[in-house]
């Protein structure tokens, strides 16, 4: 099995890298843009398309039948967000959508794949930077073929931590989200940070840029190769309350260590969202 693994590993850093190759042609022509679950979460018509050449790609290498796929654009029309014992693929071809909409240079293609529920490996290309991040299960983390780690500070008054606005901008939620950021800044810390793409964020915990990155909203397809990509590097990944990380949760802190995650995790005003496998008439 582990050798089968392996040329998935192979293929999806290939597939990743011409995915990242449309993404950057499409940015140098007119973007049109559409929205899907509020007025600021943006879709464009690049999302759609290098969804369906990744997805295209890998069916045809590995076969339908025995592969499954979540891919953000398909479970956006209503396909099935599920996390069964079948290999899948976990697919977000354009993270950081809106970042690509204003040619803010943070754009990631992120491709996942699980066994029996557990994650094997994971490739987030940055593909405005053109760095690509990879770690397989047991075989570490890196960035262009260098192996990274993640920091080791573990005083929070000297670290960095990232967290996003997200797109659901209920008052409730935006209080929650800034009443949580005032409380870190606060501690303080050296920094708040934020590139706009959960998947690049998470490759900022991994190489050591950052020490934290935490939030809550984000969906599988967002986390899933960054979150194996992170453990490789040597950090570590919790629930919003400190409890064991759930991939479809929409929770999610990772940390370079524990001392500073628990740190973080103390401050976080935590608000509810719908998991990413619930069925589709709560969502
Ligand atoms: O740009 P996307 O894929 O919507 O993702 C956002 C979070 O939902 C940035 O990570
Ligand atoms: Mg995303």
């Amino acid at each position: 099995m582990a050798d089968q693994w392996q040329e998935a590993y192979d293929f999806a850093v290939q597939v990743a890298r011409a995915a990242g190759a449309v993404i950057r042609k499409a940015g140098e022509e007119e973007i049109k843009v559409q929205t899907k679950s509020s007025t600021v979460d943006l879709v464009t018509k690049t999302d759609e398309r290098v969804e369906k050449i990744i997805i295209g790609s890998l069916k045809e290498q590995f076969g339908e039948g025995t592969h499954c796929f979540i891919g953000e654009e398909s479970v956006s029309k209503e396909e099935p967000c599920i996390l069964t014992d079948k290999p899948t693929w976990i697919i977000d071809p354009v993270d950081g959508t809106t970042n690509f909409v204003h040619g803010f240079p943070f754009v990631a293609v992120s491709i996942a794949f699980a066994v029996n529920k557990e994650l094997e490996f994971g490739v987030v290309y940055s593909c405005m930077e053109d760095k690509m991040y990879k770690a397989r299960k047991g075989q570490g983390a890196f960035c262009d073929d260098e192996p990274i780690q993640v920091s080791d500070v573990k005083d929070i008054h000297k670290s960095i931590i990232i967290s996003e606005h997200g797109t659901d901008r209920s008052p409730e939620k935006v209080q929650k989200i800034f009443s949580t950021m005032k409380k870190i800044l606060c501690i303080p810390v050296h920094g708040l940070r934020g590139s706009g793409t959960a998947a690049t964020n998470m490759c900022l915990v991994a190489c050591g840029a950052v020490e934290a990155f935490f939030e809550i909203g984000i969906h599988c397809w967002d986390i899933a190769a960054g979150a194996v990509i992170v453990r490789e590097a040597g950090g570590l990944l919790l629930d919003v309350d400190g409890g064991p990380f759930d991939l479809m949760s929409r929770r999610m802190v990772s940390g370079n260590n524990r001392v500073i995650a628990n740190r973080i995790i103390k401050e976080i005003e935590i608000f509810d969202s719908v998991r990413d496998d619930a069925p589709i008439a709560k969502k």
